[in-house]
């Protein structure tokens, strides 16, 4: 770590006695818990978040976090602040600006409207607003010589009301897990089931070159999920072989939707490591007369839209046929009305819930029992295993440098 950042960060920046903690916490609680604080030592009206960090001290995980971080600067990236060490605890935290609202919390509200009789539509200039600052923020993070590898909804967070009202932020709540336990399969780490609905048909057919095209499938997937509110390749989760990147559920459910793929469609498929099982386990005649055209009008969406005829370049089977973000940025559905704008709700009432936070585990740190006042929380997402937190207060926080 250079010296300027290790000034500007520790002996310059922010100290966690500097904050006061307005109690939320979310995303995973195996991978470090997230607080949402403001500052109490100037007068700031921004909301932050504080990472912390499961580890003691700095970890391989947290310096690959922060390190990333320190790099990746662009609008539509989760924004890192700062650094802060609580000696107390020998806990890091990350400072970063908060985001008030996820896509998968975003979606579920939504569905939910839907089936309460009371349907409240995303707008379309939302949606469209949305799908293209995902695609700035993933051409970035591309450009920056680096994969996601695991965009999904509840990834993708929008900045509440302030200056920054109605920005995607591209987020990783899971992101130590890679570093936690690095021989586990990425399907479940710490008990904490890990989404495969989003995962490229190449990934899941072992594909051991794979490029940036895997992040394009789950723009896709993401895409279809804010025209329908439905995630298009949803299935249960499936015990498969120790480490094997083969899962035949989900590929099932990725050939109810796209039908099987023709040699003609993906020659390379049959280089693939899996591709034998994929012969042995699957008849491509049970999935003949299926299209994603066809789920997108079982869906009730218009199947000659513009925005089938874009979900179709990003939703390809070969990942070489498969659109770039460089490309789809400059897709003529950009050109239309309603334009993209960067306040995705722009000129709207922002009609979602602030997160909230629940009663959680309240022994701390000592094992001893502590009071924390709570408020019912908000439904965890089908993505997020997390738990929501409760009041907290750090006791003699102070930085590296004290
Ligand atoms: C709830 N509100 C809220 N507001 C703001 C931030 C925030 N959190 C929670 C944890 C999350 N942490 C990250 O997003 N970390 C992260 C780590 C690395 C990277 C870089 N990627 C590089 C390619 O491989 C995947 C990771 C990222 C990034 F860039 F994807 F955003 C985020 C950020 N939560």
């Amino acid at each position: 770590m250079d010296d300027g950042f290790k000034t500007e960060t520790f002996l310059r920046g922010p100290k966690l006695e500097d904050f006061e903690y307005l109690g939320c916490k979310v995303g995973q609680g195996t991978y470090g818990q997230v607080y949402k604080a403001r500052r109490k030592d100037i007068p700031d009206d921004r909301s932050y978040a504080l990472k912390e960090i499961e580890s003691q001290g700095f970890s391989l995980s947290t310096c690959r976090e922060t390190s990333l971080l320190r790099e990746l600067k662009h609008p539509n990236v989760i924004n890192l602040l700062g650094v802060i060490l609580c000696h107390t605890d020998r806990k890091v935290l990350l400072l970063l600006d908060y985001a008030e609202y996820d896509l998968c919390q975003m979606i579920k509200f939504h569905k939910t409207s839907k089936k309460d009789k009371k349907p409240v539509k995303m707008a379309k200039g939302t949606i469209k607003s949305i799908l293209y600052q995902i695609l700035e923020g993933i051409q970035y993070i591309h450009s920056s010589g680096v994969l996601h590898r695991d965009l999904k909804p509840a990834n993708i967070l929008i900045m509440g009301e302030g200056i920054q009202r109605g920005r995607v932020k591209i987020a990783d709540f899971g992101f130590s897990r890679l570093f936690r336990n690095p021989l586990k399969p990425l399907t479940e780490v710490d008990n904490v089931v890990v989404t495969l609905w989003y995962r490229a048909p190449e990934l899941l057919l072992g594909d051991k070159h794979y490029t940036t095209a895997i992040d394009m499938w789950s723009v896709g997937c993401i895409f279809a999920e804010l025209l329908t509110y439905e995630p298009i390749f949803s299935c249960r989760q499936e015990n498969n072989r120790e480490n094997s990147p083969y899962h035949h559920d989900q590929l099932d459910s990725i050939f109810r939707v796209m039908g099987f793929p023709l040699e003609t469609d993906w020659e390379d498929m049959k280089e693939m490591p899996e591709y034998i099982t994929l012969q042995e386990e699957f008849k491509p005649c049970n999935y003949s007369n299926n299209t994603l055209v066809k789920y997108m009008e079982k869906q009730n969406i218009n199947p000659t839209s513009k925005d089938v005829a874009f979900l179709q370049k990003l939703l390809v089977m070969d990942p070489n046929k498969r659109i770039t973000s460089e490309q789809a940025l400059k897709d003529a559905i950009f050109q239309k009305e309603p334009f993209p704008t960067g306040d995705v709700f722009s000129g709207l009432e922002i009609p979602y819930p602030e997160r909230k936070f629940v009663e959680s585990d309240t022994s701390d740190r000592r094992g001893k029992k502590r009071k924390y006042s709570t408020t019912s929380g908000a439904q965890q997402s089908d993505q997020t295993q997390g738990q929501y937190g409760k009041q907290i207060r750090m006791s003699n926080p102070t930085t590296l440098s004290e």
